[in-house]
């Protein structure tokens, strides 16, 4: 007689990610994306921002704390981006993405000095364990041209300048867009504007004066990304590829706009894929690689990834928030103790970018090179 023994399938995966310090490995929970909870990703009211009374300030950044060390992720209400500014952004964002590709690829990334620009659909492959993302994405980086704080041009320390990174071929690629510049720029500042109210109530969450960080993101890390993810064909569906792959972001925070369609995804501190379900009115924050390290791991920047399931093309506003890129920062001294000496030696925040950005270039190219040699392998008799 024989008997049958069934194999219960495995309970994880491992999860590659790339970090400037090599590849780390996660054990992942095989069961299907759930719906989060409030306690994980919770909705933060950020009208006591402007409270004069400083424990209206100290009870937000409490508030603060709490979603940093838990998930790292949370939503913001009342923060402050008009609806208009964001209205103008996406409408700039769909005009440029529904241009034909050769117009896209005249602002291609692969002219910049400092990974500005277009990278067209399923050009980039962020998570190596899976698919090429399908999303194409613009991105342009901070330029003291721009910053809300009217910065004096000719003022700029020297120290400083051998890291602004925006380049201007971006605007003059997409000038014939009416209003395109104008429109996005205003929404990138008001982020940026936000973005410096924020790490004030994060410097009090970490037991820093309310100045702490302003002196060190005067000239900051100021990333804008548009991304946009289009209805998934039926072989995207059955190879299961990703709108954008499993990573963490690099700065100290991103304030991420996504719009109403749904499909971000939060690794939890179980190792449970939760969904980020979009909630109106408000902007999601998530905690970076940078901000983990200065905090001596205490606060949590998490993993995530896009899926494009539903029927509707899917966008999404992305900004990334860091110290100037020459300010050199290791552990915060609130973050250690004799018993929990820092685990980090400081770095600028430049070179932590630049490190990053290398290595996935350098891995993207990797794995596209098959297929990129693949035309010319074929010979073709005479
Ligand atoms: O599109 C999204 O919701 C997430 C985008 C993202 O994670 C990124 O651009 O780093
Ligand atoms: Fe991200």
């Amino acid at each position: 007689m024989s008997t049958t023994v069934t194999v219960p399938p495995p309970a994880t995966s491992k999860l590659e990610l790339r970090t400037a310090y090599g590849p780390v490995f996660r054990d992942v929970l095989n069961t299907p994306p759930r719906e989060c909870t409030a306690e994980e990703i919770p909705i933060i009211d950020l009208a006591p921002i402007s409270s004069p009374k400083f424990e209206d300030r100290k009870a937000l950044a409490a508030e603060f704390r709490a979603a940093a060390v838990n998930t790292g992720f949370f939503y913001i209400k009342n923060h402050g981006i008009d609806e208009k500014t964001i209205a103008d952004a996406k409408k700039q964002l769909l005009a440029f993405f529904r241009q034909p590709l050769d117009q896209k690829m005249k602002i291609s990334q692969a002219r910049s000095k400092f990974f500005n620009g277009y990278k067209a659909p399923r050009s980039t492959n962020i998570s190596p364990g899976e698919s090429i993302d399908v999303k194409e994405s613009i991105g342009w980086r901070y330029d003291p041209k721009y910053d809300p704080e009217k910065k004096d041009l000719a003022a700029i320390p020297e120290e400083v300048k051998p890291w602004i990174r925006g380049e201007d071929f971006i605007w003059e690629g997409t000038s014939h867009l009416p209003g395109f510049k104008e429109e996005v720029l205003r929404y990138w500042a008001a982020c940026l504007t936000l973005a410096r109210k924020l790490v004030k109530i994060f410097a009090l969450s970490l037991d820093l004066t309310e100045d702490y960080f302003d002196s060190r993101t005067t000239y900051p890390g100021a990333d804008g990304v548009f991304n946009y993810y289009p209805v998934s064909t039926e072989e995207d569906v059955a190879n299961n590829a990703v709108g954008l792959g499993s990573h963490t972001d690099l700065q100290l925070f991103t304030l991420l706009w996504q719009d109403m369609t749904g499909g971000l995804q939060v690794l939890n501190r179980e190792g449970q894929w939760i969904k980020a379900t979009p909630v109106e009115g408000t902007i999601v924050v998530n905690i970076g690689d940078f901000m983990m390290r200065l905090c001596n791991d205490i606060y949590k920047s998490t993993v995530h990834r896009v899926y494009n399931r539903s029927t509707v093309e899917r966008v999404s506003m992305p900004f990334f928030f860091g110290l100037n890129f020459n300010c050199v920062e290791g552990v915060v001294p609130s973050c250690t103790s004799a018993e929990n000496p820092a685990k980090y030696e400081p770095i600028s925040c430049g070179d932590w970018c630049q490190l990053r950005f290398e290595l996935e270039q350098r891995e993207t190219r990797k794995k596209n090179a098959p297929k990129a040699q693949a035309p010319s392998a074929v010979i073709v008799a005479a």
